[in-house]
């Protein structure tokens, strides 16, 4: 398929995922069934022309004053990738498969409109009713850093040290690009293009022998950040899928006791392959069987309870464009209930001096500093580790990583535009002894 031929088929998406209101994977998925003859290159190219529509769905409405499938994509073509009216031109010459020639409202508005006046929301590309909770937490900034939320994201992996080293895998990996991550230690990053083509990580002989995992730098970090060692009862409490799970083992070292739990046992299903695969052997997977706690055995013996909380994923919104757009104020109110559910939940288990490590990949003040003031006043008995002390896992780069994040009496949050990685918020909290 030519580039202009590209171009039409993402129209076409666009339209259909707006008219049919269908999730945008689930039209791109349809568009390869009917379309067979499209190779992999034209699939990946028109998915990333789809998404970066979707990244932009409000700001580029409003540079072509037109909220139309084509005008949206003409409209992404200037902001995102960062073409002029000639280019865009070039690419609508009304051939075959071709978009129809620009239209003189059209080259108008490519030349001359800019978001100069757009409101916080349409220059930010979030939802109009996020507009408050973002300027709590963001203030003036809250277009620039919801901006970096729109913007695409790396390929991050992080090494399992259970099985290799950094330094080794920077070489081995090197043909992908991997370059090592500026936070963790243990990250390496990938940086993808415009089209969404997968690296096609999951069939690397490093990722098949579990030397490493695929998982968000911020991710990595709020592992790392709960300080878990060799040795100690951790408790995984919202394992899902097993992605922080994996990192506290290897940060254990395979000394300890790690175990592994999540109210919904369909989501802990691939944890069993993913453990098995890095190599993990000290680690306790307990699915919820019934009415009875999983936990009922535990109490007040855990060093730390890790809370991987269940949130709105506001903070991988780069990653996930099209939830950003289907995110409605009645999801919030639940998560935030689930939250403060699940943190009473842990307070039994953690012993005198132990401590509850509570994530979020958000960036709402909701569910992470006034979630924590919540609780704090519900539990006099723990108190916020200072955030020095917490970061300290990061050595020499501590200090610089608590300069760019945005720091609280509650806890820290990254962010896209401050660290370059997912939005997520980490509290560490230490019961009295
Ligand atoms: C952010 S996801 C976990 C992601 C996972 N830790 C990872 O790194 O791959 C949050 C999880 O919390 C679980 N969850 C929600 N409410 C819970 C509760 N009250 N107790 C335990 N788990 C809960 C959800 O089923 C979901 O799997």
């Amino acid at each position: 398929m030519t580039p202009a031929a590209r171009l039409s088929a993402a129209i076409e998406l666009i339209d259909a995922i707006d008219s049919q209101r269908v999730p945008a994977a689930k039209a791109l998925k349809e568009w390869g069934t009917a379309h067979r003859y499209a190779g992999s290159g034209d699939r990946a190219a028109i998915a990333g022309l789809t998404w970066d529509v979707l990244r932009r769905r409000a700001s580029s409405a409003w540079l072509m004053d037109s909220d139309t499938p084509r005008a949206r994509v003409l409209g992404m073509l200037k902001l995102e990738r960062g073409l002029d009216a000639a280019a865009i031109a070039a690419l609508c010459d009304g051939g075959r498969f071709a978009p129809e020639p620009l239209s003189n409202a059209e080259q108008a508005a490519l030349t001359s409109r800019t978001l100069d006046d757009a409101p916080p929301h349409v220059a930010g590309d979030y939802p109009e009713w996020l507009d408050g909770e973002l300027a709590a937490v963001f203030g003036d900034d809250r277009v620039a850093e919801a901006t970096a939320m729109a913007s695409r994201a790396p390929l991050d992996l992080r090494v399992n040290t259970l099985k290799a080293k950094r330094d080794k895998l920077l070489g081995s990996l090197a043909h992908l690009g991997a370059k090592a991550t500026p936070w963790s230690p243990l990250g390496l990053r990938i940086e993808l293009g415009a089209d969404a083509r997968n690296p096609g990580i999951h069939s690397e002989e490093d990722f098949i022998k579990g030397a490493v995992e695929v998982q968000d730098e911020g991710s990595q970090l709020a592992a790392l950040l709960s300080g878990a060692k060799p040795g100690e009862q951790v408790i995984d409490l919202c394992a899902g899928a097993g992605g922080k799970t994996l990192a506290l083992a290897a940060m254990m070292q395979g000394k300890g006791r790690l175990i592994a739990t999540d109210h919904d046992k369909r989501q802990l299903a691939p944890i069993y392959e993913r453990l098995s695969r890095a190599g993990v052997h000290n680690c306790d997977i307990r699915t919820p069987k019934g009415p009875n706690d999983t936990l009922s055995d535990i109490s007040g013996s855990a060093d730390l309870v890790l809370i991987d909380a269940p949130c709105t994923g506001t903070g991988t919104w780069r990653r996930n464009p099209d939830a950003k757009w289907r995110m409605r104020p009645g999801a919030l109110e639940v998560r935030l209930k689930d939250q403060a559910e699940v943190l009473d939940r842990a307070v039994p288990l953690v012993k005198p001096g132990g401590r509850i490590a509570y994530v979020t990949c958000s960036v709402l003040g909701q569910e992470n500093g006034a979630q924590i003031a919540a609780f704090l006043a519900r539990h006099p008995e723990f108190a916020v580790v200072p955030l020095q002390q917490t970061a300290a896992v990061l050595w020499d780069k501590a200090e610089d990583f608590l300069a760019a994040a945005l720091v609280s009496e509650q806890g820290l949050l990254m962010t896209p535009r401050r660290t370059g990685t997912d939005g997520f918020f980490v509290s560490v909290m230490k019961k009295a002894g």
